[in-house]
């Protein structure tokens, strides 16, 4: 196959010369089209849609093409011969010449006259803007003919001196064509190497875009092709801003800076919830590339050490927290009071308790609002933690940063960490689930870090100091529920509150949530059944019979998931690990 090459000739001679070797070219399929610099550009437009593989120029209008088009350009050298051939034509002329070129243009006349012993004058010019004024002073300064290529030549003639043109010889123009062989068989060996990476994306199936700073999407796999059909029908959008807004914000610059490091999103795509990955992809270009990836929920999170999502606040104000009861009451006030400054603060209470909830909302409820909320998690120490940590919390001035599993680090690092602290404006909101003073006490808190959020504590009661607010939190949890499965319970008996209430209830909010999850989708009344309860219970509380051959296969999947989960405290990690499955099949088998 031909290499389809344009070939733009700023002047007539150059089209017919151009015309003449391309007859002679076996693997170019050459079009020969005269256009100056104002032309060039739509010449360029035009011919591009149609296939072409290369273009070849000449002196201005090849390097003012290089800034509109992603094709590569071929540049026709002015040659040793092109010099010699003007030289010898004008050394013997007394209408006092004068060049005006760019620099290699005047230091080739000036290699070449100084051997053969003729002295022209010369302007060196380093834009095109400057020609006017380099022909303007030439005739000051006497000049009555100027030497240079097509726009110095018109110049020339507009001011009424003669002009004479470096046009191209045989040997520039064959030149140009070796280079544009050679410039396309680089290019197909990098375009097959491209190629062989799309493939392999495309046949691994990652659902995977990438797009750059503007968020124009640059390259978008079948997979994830696939999904934004789906999210905007017979959509052509070509910034990926138009499907994930959230994209356009202050993550964008901290990905860049915390590259390797991926920022995770949980997105809804028409009400179905998706973890989405967004990384900076290095490039030597000055243009910033960055790729979003659907994974699975949470994959590979211990690949850092530490993992950095963007969090979405389940629950935005103070308001929507439920419960009359003294403790909670107690953390409502002090929470309130947290929203109201800036300095670091730590929240500590077991599992579940709600520390990640709570920390939505005083954000939601303080002056930094509109900014950005990080989930920090530190999973392991590592020598690099602190360089990765660094900008996330030097990232902006604003925001809040929610960090979590900071005792894991050694004390020195904790102490990198209180002095970066110390320096930024971003508000540090630390979570623990021992009391930090133990965390203290038993040296796995160091005394510095300690000491920044030391006045600013908060602790949240397990749900067995607030039994008495039980009725709320159910209450809450059907209604949030019946939403997600489209059920319409309308509640529990008296009776039934009461004997979960008087269980020797070890769970906090988050075992509650499940199980009034896991009632809501097998109850088969207007109210959620003591039976409905128990079943559950049976399944997730140790001491129960736990399969009952009774039941189909799939649900008796379900009870084992649901015991091994319980064994392993819902750590939902630990207990897909033990079954040999990953999180995301133990909870699709649950549902
Ligand atoms: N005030 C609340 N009202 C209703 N539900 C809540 C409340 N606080 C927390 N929850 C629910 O309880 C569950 C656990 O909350 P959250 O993740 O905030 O707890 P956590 O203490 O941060 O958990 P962990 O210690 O496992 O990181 C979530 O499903 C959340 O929706």
């Amino acid at each position: 196959m031909k290499i389809k090459t344009l070939f733009i000739a700023p002047y007539p001679g150059l089209k017919e010369l151009a015309l003449t070797l391309a007859k002679e070219q076996q693997s170019l399929d050459i079009t020969v089209v005269q256009g100056d610099l104002q032309e060039a550009i739509p010449i360029v437009k035009q011919y591009e849609k149609k296939g072409y593989d290369i273009i070849i120029s000449r002196g201005g209008t090849a390097q003012l093409l290089r800034q509109h088009t992603s094709l590569p350009i071929i540049e026709i050298k002015v040659s040793g011969y092109d010099i010699l051939r003007i030289l010898t034509l004008v050394k013997d002329y007394s209408a006092h010449p004068r060049i005006i070129g760019f620099p290699n243009i005047c230091q080739g006349f000036v290699s070449v006259s100084n051997l053969l012993g003729v002295h022209i004058p010369y302007t060196i010019i380093h834009d095109q803007e400057e020609v006017a004024e380099a022909v303007q002073q030439a005739k000051a300064d006497g000049a009555q003919t100027i030497i240079g290529d097509t726009i110095t030549c018109k110049t020339a003639e507009a001011y009424g001196l003669q002009s004479i043109l470096i046009t191209s010889g045989k040997e520039s123009v064959l030149e140009a064509f070796e280079q544009a062989k050679q410039t396309y068989q680089i290019m197909k060996n990098a375009a097959k190497q491209v190629n062989l990476y799309k493939q392999l994306l495309q046949k691994t199936k990652i659902p995977i875009a990438i797009y750059n700073e503007n968020g124009s999407i640059q390259f978008v796999s079948s997979s994830f092709q696939k999904i934004l059909a789906f999210m905007k029908n017979n959509s052509d959008e070509s910034s990926i801003y138009a499907y994930f807004p959230f994209l356009d914000n202050a993550y964008k610059q901290l990905c860049q800076e915390i590259e390797p490091i991926e920022i995770q999103y949980t997105y809804a795509i028409n009400d179905e919830w998706v973890q989405l990955r967004q990384g900076y992809l290095k490039t030597d270009q000055n243009e910033s590339q960055y790729y979003l990836r659907f994974s699975e929920k949470e994959d590979n999170q211990e690949e850092y050490g530490l993992s950095v999502t963007a969090m979405r606040p389940i629950m935005t104000s103070f308001s929507q927290i439920v419960g009359n009861s003294q403790p909670i009451q107690m953390v409502i006030h002090q929470a309130e009071k947290a929203a109201m400054h800036n300095e670091p603060l730590a929240l500590y209470g077991e599992k579940g308790t709600g520390k990640k909830t709570l920390a939505g909302i005083i954000h939601c409820e303080s002056k930094q609002k509109d900014e950005f909320l990080l989930l920090v998690r530190i999973l392991a120490d590592y020598r690099e933690i602190i360089d990765h940590l660094k900008p996330i919390l030097a990232h902006s001035e604003k925001g809040t940063c929610v960090l979590q599993g900071v005792e894991h680090l050694r004390l020195e690092h904790q102490d990198d960490v209180a002095q970066l602290i110390h320096e930024t404006k971003t508000r540090t909101i630390f979570l623990f689930e021992d009391s930090p003073i133990n965390l203290l006490r038993q040296k796995k808190l160091s005394p510095h870090l300690f000491k920044q959020f030391k006045q600013n504590q908060i602790r949240l009661p397990s749900l067995k100091e607030y039994m008495e607010d039980l009725d709320e939190y159910v209450r809450k949890f059907i209604a949030q529920y019946n939403v997600k499965y489209g059920k319409q319970i309308v509640g529990v008996h008296e009776e039934t509150l009461k004997w979960l209430y008087n269980r020797n209830w070890q769970g906090n909010l988050q075992e509650l949530s499940h199980v009034i999850e896991q009632a809501i989708q097998v109850a088969n009344h207007e109210y959620i059944s003591k039976e409905d309860l128990n079943n559950i219970f049976k399944n997730i509380e140790p001491g129960y019979s736990l399969i009952d051959l009774n039941k189909p296969l799939a649900e008796i999947e379900k009870d084992i998931i649901w015991k091994v989960l319980q064994e392993e405290e819902m750590n939902q990690t630990k207990a897909a690990k033990r079954l040999g499955i990953n999180r995301s099949t133990l909870w699709r088998k649950l549902k």
